[in-house]
């Protein structure tokens, strides 16, 4: 399913958006509530709970420029689709996740099942042979192919043929996705590196929105062109993705005391992209502002967190989209989706981590925080409501 301005394809639009969304934008609160920032005095960066010393460095890099902190609860209730009995399969939501290789099965899958639990309705994976059986082992809830190959299988006089027929198989199914996530457990290989290039190409001009991180960040950080000027684009780096971005595109170091203007320095020179810098607090930027989740998780850092992230990015930012495609805004206002679905994404992260950890304690691993995802949507956003 592919969103053309102006239309409404969904049921849950019309009834959620024609009953509650006109007048709510007509209403004064709208710029509030989408808005959903509120500027932050430096010696609140944190939300309120730095006190002791060894916090300073974070205040003092976010007081270098402005960040907003997120009222990322209300942008939860307001983006998620209410749950109707006329809808059918897919209005939810269908997903792909580009990943998953001889080295990484549990990425993808992270991903993909996160989509799924935080509400999608389909969830696809297109990995390579080896990683298929392995992924579809670990949950029949999604649908895998194995359809991408990696250098060592593929003979050099083939390279060109197997590359078309790739292409040709993901493209079957591409205009059905309202996003796609790239790169989590992708891994390096060039001649995979070189067919996923080809696939985010034809995505770009599909119109899909595409969510970069893992190893897609490794193959955008050598291939800008991907993403550039693409505002379908989002990219969600972690720290050492997050370093080589800034020296590839900036050419220069990370620099924390600078770091809401690097970010959105690197957002403009990129053009038009949004980026989510993972860490204590999630940056997001798309060139214009910058604005922070910053709402306490866990302190476990097991990896797999952030696929849960990217999977979940995915499902937020189509129902943004969807939600905003289907609303009047204020001329005054221009709202991105993207960025509203990682702060829709971060927050739910943050919040099934905090669950899962309250629960687990030290053995707290990726697949507890997925179990808290539909707990956390719960909390902020009853099914029922
Ligand atoms: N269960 C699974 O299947 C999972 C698979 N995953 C998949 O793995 C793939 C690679 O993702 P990635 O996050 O591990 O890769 P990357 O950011 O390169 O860091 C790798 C390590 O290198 C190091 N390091 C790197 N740069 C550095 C620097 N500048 N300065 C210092 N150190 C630096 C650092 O390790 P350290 O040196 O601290 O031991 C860092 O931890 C990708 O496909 C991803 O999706 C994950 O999602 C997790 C769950
Ligand atoms: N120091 C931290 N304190 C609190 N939360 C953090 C910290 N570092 C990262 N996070 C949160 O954990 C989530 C995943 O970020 P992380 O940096 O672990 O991603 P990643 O390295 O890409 O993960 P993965 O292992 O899935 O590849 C993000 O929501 C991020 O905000
Ligand atoms: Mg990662």
């Amino acid at each position: 399913m592919s969103l053309s301005m102006g239309a409404c394809p969904h049921a849950w639009q019309q009834h959620h958006l024609h009953h509650r969304g006109r007048m709510w934008a007509a209403s004064p609160a709208f710029r509030r509530q989408l808005f959903l920032l509120r500027s932050l005095a430096p010696t609140c960066a944190d939300g309120g709970r730095a006190s002791s010393s060894s916090l300073r460095p974070h205040l003092m890099y976010a007081a270098a420029g402005p960040v907003y902190e997120a009222d990322a609860e209300a942008v939860v209730r307001r983006i998620t689709p209410p749950l109707d009995r006329a809808r059918h399969k897919g209005q939810a939501g269908k997903i792909a996740i580009i990943g998953g290789c001889r080295e990484y099965t549990g990425a993808p899958y992270f991903a993909a099942i996160s989509a799924l639990r935080v509400g999608a309705d389909l969830s696809h994976v297109f990995c390579t042979k080896d990683a298929a059986t392995v992924i579809k082992s670990y949950s029949p809830e999604l649908i895998v192919h194995p359809i991408l190959e990696e250098s060592y299988s593929v003979r050099d006089d083939e390279r060109e043929s197997v590359s078309s027929s790739i292409l040709a198989e993901v493209i079957k199914w591409m205009e059905r996705f309202d996003c796609i996530v790239v790169g989590p457990g992708l891994g390096r290989d060039s001649f995979l590196m070189d067919c996923v290039g080809n696939i985010m190409r034809h995505a770009r001009q599909a119109n899909i929105p595409t969510v970069v991180d893992g190893d897609g960040l490794f193959l955008i950080t050598n291939n800008i062109g991907l993403v550039e000027d693409n505002s379908l684009a989002i990219l969600t780096p972690n720290v050492y993705e997050y370093k080589r971005l800034v020296q590839k595109v900036l050419n220069c170091e990370v620099n924390e005391e600078n770091a809401s203007e690097q970010l959105t320095a690197l957002c403009q020179k990129i053009g038009g992209v949004t980026i989510m810098r993972k860490g204590k607090a999630d940056l997001i930027s798309d060139g214009k502002k910058v604005t922070q989740v910053s709402t306490f998780g866990s302190p476990r850092r097991c990896g797999g967190q952030g696929d849960i992230l990217s999977g979940s990015v995915a499902v937020f930012s189509s129902w943004a989209r969807h939600f905003l495609l289907s609303n009047e805004q204020p001329k005054e206002t221009s709202v991105n989706p993207m960025v509203l679905g990682c702060i829709a994404g971060s927050l739910l992260l943050r919040k099934a981590a905090a669950l899962a950890f309250e629960k687990n304690k030290r053995s707290t691993v990726t697949t507890d925080i997925i179990e808290f995802l539909g707990q956390s949507l719960e909390d902020i956003c009853p099914a029922g409501r």
